[in-house]
């Protein structure tokens, strides 16, 4: 039997999608989150797990180099690639905002400097408001540009809110909630029907069990 090539990132997504994983018996014994491995292969050797960088993950599905992939929302919306989206595994939860001081003319203004990693997210959410932008591309740290002065706002993903309080921002808008989804390779998908849904079905099993 072919075995399915699954794609996640390390960190709190991949930690949380493996106890889901571990919970409808896809289990994988050898990986320790300390491990540097990058390819491991489940107890019953019919999964590959390859870890990737984050925003990469579309584009190992969209290319076939995996059949599956577990992602945010978020990324999903900025990488916009050509994939199936098939399930929300109700983990990883957090939403797209609009943040910036607590100055509610700031969003009207028809001309604004966005920080953000979500360029394509925030670019798109503007455009619909009619306000012309120049966005800023950052990596991580995104809270800081408007305390320095790099920005007006930024478009960045807030959980507990924690990151904008202590950095003394608010929310000025929402733009999308966002959680971890099971995402597919439309080649795949034809070719490996059963094998595909059968995964699915078992983790679907595991998202409503914790739900
Ligand atoms: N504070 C958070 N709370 C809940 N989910 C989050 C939070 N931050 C990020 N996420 C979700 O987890 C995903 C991975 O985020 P994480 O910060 O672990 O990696 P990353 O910073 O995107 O990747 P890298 O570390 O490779 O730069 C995000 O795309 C988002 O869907
Ligand atoms: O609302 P909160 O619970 O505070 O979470 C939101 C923070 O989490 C993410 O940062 P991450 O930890 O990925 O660090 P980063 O700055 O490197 O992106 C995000 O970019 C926010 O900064």
């Amino acid at each position: 039997m072919n075995r399915l090539t699954v794609a996640m990132a390390k960190g709190r997504t991949a930690t949380m999608a493996l106890e889901l994983l571990a919970r409808v018996g896809i289990e994988f014994s050898s990986y320790s989150e300390a491990s540097r491995k990058l390819v491991f292969t489940d107890d019953t050797n019919t999964v590959i797990l390859i870890f990737v960088k984050s925003v990469d993950v579309p584009t190992y599905v969209e290319n076939g180099a995996a059949d599956i992939g577990i992602i945010g929302k978020d990324v999903l919306l900025e990488e916009q690639k050509e994939v199936y989206e098939l399930l929300d595994l109700g983990i990883s939860k957090c939403k797209l905002a609009v943040a910036g001081f607590p100055d509610k003319q700031l969003m009207e203004s028809s001309r604004l400097t966005v920080a953000s990693k979500y360029p394509n997210v925030a670019k798109a959410h503007f455009d619909k408001k009619g306000i012309r932008t120049e966005i800023i591309k950052l990596n991580g740290s995104i809270e800081l540009a408007p305390l320095i002065g790099m920005s007006d706002v930024i478009v960045d993903i807030v959980e507990s809110g924690k990151t904008l309080k202590e950095n003394g921002l608010v929310i000025l808008e929402d733009i999308a909630e966002s959680s971890a989804r099971l995402i597919v390779n439309k080649a795949s998908f034809a070719i490996k029907t059963e094998q595909i849904q059968e995964f699915i079905a078992k983790v679907k099993r595991g998202v409503e069990v914790s739900a």
